[in-house]
């Protein structure tokens, strides 16, 4: 029996730019994480079961058999075809098979934490407001879910890498402890899985940060795998694609520390695909405005990386200011930090976070604009600037394409214990009513792909 899990994501900055591979993004690895567990049975047949979806999917043999009769579904008992996990199992079942392993009967159950679902209408069935509190009381890896809302943290991602990582390792392909070079087989897998599952070459972002947790990401050549989109493929097909040379840049950077992020989902939502189309439509038609505009945007998240890079740093070396500036500027208003710049370098650094955050903000609403698409609609810049007036709070934004879905707030909380900030920013959503806002638990994992102790996750999961 084997468990590897793999976190969900947050695009800090890079949304639109990040699909070309001129610019980067930063993106935030979260700890609610997607498990796959794993285990061997007498039979020959592979079963997956998602408690969450209320299903179990039983695929008509072995998966070297299915690989002799690609993407049959004999018996499908509970609930819809499920084109990502399917994809994943006959794709890994080529791969393994051409290599040489006989794959056997197995088990596999797939859950992702709380967070990857809304909990709103589960919450709302036992009368409990939307607080971090009562989030917390909801049974691990609920699988009582009254409706499957997702909150954007990128549940597919999560659950084809998580998936595709516990495969590998069960087979073989990857060792235990899991080494860069098994990331990169791991990463290449599920991202031409999960492009083929979406019908779409993303940017691949939420794969990246599943495979390598938080870090700036420049994306892969879509010609790497467009060729095997909609092809059928076989096992030499696959293991060619994989074992191409990916050109993804993945450099491992995270939030400094003392620094939290806090997460809402939004419940209006909104729809990415037409956002991206709509601001690729305004880009073709207006390319001079439009150069002009990304690159004041690459500029400001460029700025992100280095300011994120230097607090790092300072962390490192300069620990007694570093404390002292967490302890001023979390009992100020972000408004008055510029006052105590002199006394600590440090607090400059932090001053130049919460303004390069406003800057990609400003620079996200004149895309709204100019694009016609609301990124940043004004229900959300009302609600992040409430938050920005609180004592301790450095700046926030809407992630990834933005629209209604989400917003985060970076706060200065040290990690244990629920800091002011972080209490007056969910005690404002609480009582926002322009929108509906729910906070999600989590906050940064900064780890990606990882082994899980299978007894633990088991148990965990309701499994004997
Ligand atoms: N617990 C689960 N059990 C089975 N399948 C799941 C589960 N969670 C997600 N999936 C699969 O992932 C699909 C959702 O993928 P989609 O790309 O629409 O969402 P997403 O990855 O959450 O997107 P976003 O980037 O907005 O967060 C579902 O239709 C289902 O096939
Ligand atoms: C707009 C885009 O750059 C970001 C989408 O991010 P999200 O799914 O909204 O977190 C698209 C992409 O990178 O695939």
């Amino acid at each position: 029996m084997i468990s590897v899990s793999a976190p969900g994501k947050v695009l800090l900055a890079g949304g639109y730019l990040v699909l070309d591979p001129a610019y980067s993004g930063v993106v935030v690895s979260t700890d609610a994480r997607f498990y796959s567990l794993v285990k061997p049975t007498n039979g020959t047949t592979t079963t997956v079961n998602s408690p969450q979806f209320g299903s179990s999917w039983e695929y008509n043999s072995a998966m070297e058999q299915l690989n002799e009769c690609p993407l049959s579904h004999l018996n499908h008992y509970s609930g819809p075809i499920n084109d990502f996990v399917q994809l994943a199992l006959t794709e890994v079942s080529k791969l393994i098979s051409k290599r040489g392993i006989t794959p056997k009967g197995l088990s596999i159950t797939i859950s992702g934490d709380n967070d990857f679902y809304s909990q709103r209408a589960y919450l709302n069935s036992c009368n409990l407001d939307a607080t971090v509190e009562n989030l917390k009381k909801v049974p691990k890896l609920n699988s009582d879910l009254k409706q499957i809302s997702k909150t954007g943290l990128g549940s597919s991602a999560a659950l084809i890498t998580s998936l595709v990582g516990a495969l590998l390792a069960f087979y073989g392909l990857i060792s235990r402890d899991i080494n860069q070079n098994d990331l990169k087989l791991v990463h290449n897998l599920a991202q031409y899985i999960h492009c083929r599952a979406q019908g779409k070459v993303g940017s691949g972002f939420d794969v990246s940060a599943a495979t390598f947790g938080s870090q700036v990401y420049s994306r892969f050549d879509p010609e790497i795998i467009k060729d095997v989109m909609d092809s059928p493929t076989t096992g030499e097909i696959v293991d060619a694609v994989i074992s191409k040379e990916w050109d993804n840049n993945v450099e491992k950077v995270g939030l400094p520390y003392g620094i939290s992020i806090q997460l809402a989902d939004i419940e209006h939502g909104s729809h990415t695909p037409s956002l991206v189309k709509k601001v690729h439509a305004w880009k073709a038609a207006k390319p001079d405005e439009a150069k002009e505009l990304y690159a004041a945007l690459n500029n400001s998240n460029q700025g992100l990386v280095k300011v994120l890079k230097a607090l790092n740093e300072s962390h490192k070396t300069k620990r007694e200011a570093y404390e002292h500036a967490l302890d001023t500027l979390s009992t100020l208003i972000p408004q008055k930090w510029q006052e105590n710049i002199p006394a600590n370098d440090v607090i400059a650094q932090f001053d130049e976070l919460r303004m390069v955050l406003k800057s990609i903000r400003k620079l996200f609403r004149e895309l709204s604009d100019k694009a016609g698409v609301p990124i940043e609609p004004e229900e959300q810049t009302r609600l992040l600037d409430a938050c920005s007036k609180i004592e301790g709070v450095i700046g926030g934004g809407v992630p990834g394409a933005g629209g209604y879905d989400a917003i985060y707030i970076l706060t200065i909380s040290r990690m244990a214990n629920q800091s002011h900030a972080q209490t007056q920013v969910h005690k404002t959503w609480l009582e926002w009513t322009e929108l509906s806002v729910s906070p999600l638990v989590c906050g940064e994992g900064f780890e990606g792909l990882r082994l899980e102790n299978a007894e633990e996750i088991s148990r965990a999961m309701g499994i004997e």
